[in-house]
């Protein structure tokens, strides 16, 4: 067991303090890292450290809690010791920590957090799990793969059900399987490499490559980092290049290469906040002489797209604080429309370790309804001849598919002229998924 005097290890108590964030105050676990990291003064393999503990515990908590709850005497426990528990659990069954600090650690943990009390109940319970190996546990709790093979992977690759279940739909149509939902679902449970994009006209992906990047293949603008601060990138510090999944990066270059006819001047990003999307398209359209408005209904994110469209040429770019649904200009005022509607951002479950977990099927069924009229609005905001792209990060077909056929179903002047859906385990991106429509001429 633990010693009494013995200090917590820095780095789990910050891992701590994130899932307790999580726990309590419905905090984003990117968001509450960062504050967290600089609180206990961590960096480096620390900070590493403690990234990896808290995402990788939050990420895989329905495993491992099926996982503590098999290996408990009492059913009851304190939720400030499961979240020890899952820690403890993470570093035992997926990471090459020893056993004997895995848990000598989380006991000295436990007793300086909640007390004396539960140390021995932790100790047991994790030497209990270090008995087996990540397999031999998912063997033992989750149900029969050939008997359940959603419920069997829900476990085992640590996704709700009817999260497995909404992937499996969106999954089949192209060349799904079980084995490739099992690629999928683990491929959501590897962090993402950090890929930046070089904004044309501001960065190049040569001075990025020189900066330790490494081209990708699919955005002409995309580099990838083995791993370090993309701060400390002289480009990106400089707002010249960004931090941006290659798939949003494509997504973006769907508006931009779009055949249009006609007058091609006047660009509309309706659901812009954060930004990312609207930085890469204001340089895009800057180079062809074009005019990008970001639309964004929050204040607070209009913000945020100002703070991005910063580097952005003099006159290329102006952001609107407004509702999309209800849009303050004339219809037909835009040549290319971009709507990267609200999702339930299940395409993008690598990046934010809790959200499997929070989204539920009701969150799909009202977004779907607000996809739709902003959908309808970025048509009737576009000219006709021009394009609109309908984006989402999220693979779930009544977000993406449905919707689309819904708005075409009751319009008679839009075609849809292309779509594609990106994969994690395929593609390396986010699942985002975009059709291109164009108003008939
Ligand atoms: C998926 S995010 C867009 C991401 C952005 N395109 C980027 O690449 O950074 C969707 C955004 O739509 C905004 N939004 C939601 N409802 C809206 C509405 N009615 N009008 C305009 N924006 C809206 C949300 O606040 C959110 O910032």
């Amino acid at each position: 067991m633990g010693d009494r005097r013995r200090p917590v290890d820095k780095a789990r108590r910050a891992a701590l303090d994130v899932l307790t964030a999580v726990r309590t105050d419905d905090a984003y676990a990117n968001l509450v890292l960062p504050q967290v990291l600089r609180k206990h003064g961590l960096t480096g393999r620390d900070a590493a450290l403690a990234t990896e503990l808290s995402s990788g515990a939050i990420r895989m908590h329905g495993l491992y809690d099926a996982v503590i709850d098999a290996s408990l005497t009492k059913p009851r426990l304190q939720p400030e010791v499961r979240d020890v528990l899952r820690l403890g659990t993470h570093q035992l069954l997926s990471m090459r920590v020893p056993d004997h600090a895995a848990i000598s650690t989380s006991v000295d943990l436990v007793r300086a957090t909640v007390g004396q009390g539960p140390a021995g109940l932790v100790n047991a319970v994790l030497r209990s799990i270090s008995r087996r190996d990540l397999a031999g546990w998912v063997e033992e709790v989750a149900p029969d793969r050939v008997e359940d093979p959603h419920g069997h992977l829900a476990v085992a690759r640590s996704h709700p059900r009817w999260v497995v279940e909404e992937l499996a739909q969106a999954l089949t149509g192209t060349l799904g399987d079980d084995d490739e939902l099992d690629a999928l679902l683990e491929a959501d449970n590897a962090p993402p490499r950090v890929t930046l994009v070089a904004r044309p006209g501001q960065a190049s992906v040569e001075e990025l490559e020189e900066a330790g990047g490494t081209r990708t293949g699919r955005s002409p603008y995309a580099v990838t980092l083995a791993g370090g601060d993309p701060s400390g990138v002289p480009a990106v510090a400089e707002g010249r290049a960004g931090v941006q999944d290659e798939g949003s990066q494509v997504v973006a270059l769907a508006l931009a290469d779009a055949p249009v006819e006609g007058r091609d001047e006047r660009w509309l990003d309706l659901c812009a906040g954060p930004g990312g999307k609207a930085a890469l398209l204001a340089a895009l359209a800057a180079q062809r002489g074009a005019v990008l408005v970001a639309n964004e209904r929050q204040p607070h994110r209009a913000a945020l797209v100002a703070s991005a469209l910063r580097r952005a040429p003099e006159g290329s770019a102006h952001v609107l604080a407004g509702d999309g649904m209800r849009p303050a200009w004339v219809p037909g005022t835009f040549d290319r429309v971009l709507v990267d509607a609200p999702c339930s951002g299940l395409g993008a479950l690598r990046r934010r370790p809790e959200s499997r977990w929070r989204r539920t099927p009701q969150d799909v069924e009202e977004l779907v309804g607000i996809q739709q009229v902003l959908l309808d609005s970025a048509l009737e905001s576009v000219r006709p001849g021009g394009v609109v792209v309908y984006a989402t990060c999220s693979p779930v077909v009544a977000e993406t598919s449905d919707v689309v056929r819904a708005v075409l179903d009751r319009r008679d002047d839009t075609d849809e002229v292309d779509r594609f859906q990106l994969w994690p385990h395929r593609d390396g991106t986010d699942a985002m998924f975009a059709a291109t429509l164009r108003r008939r001429a």
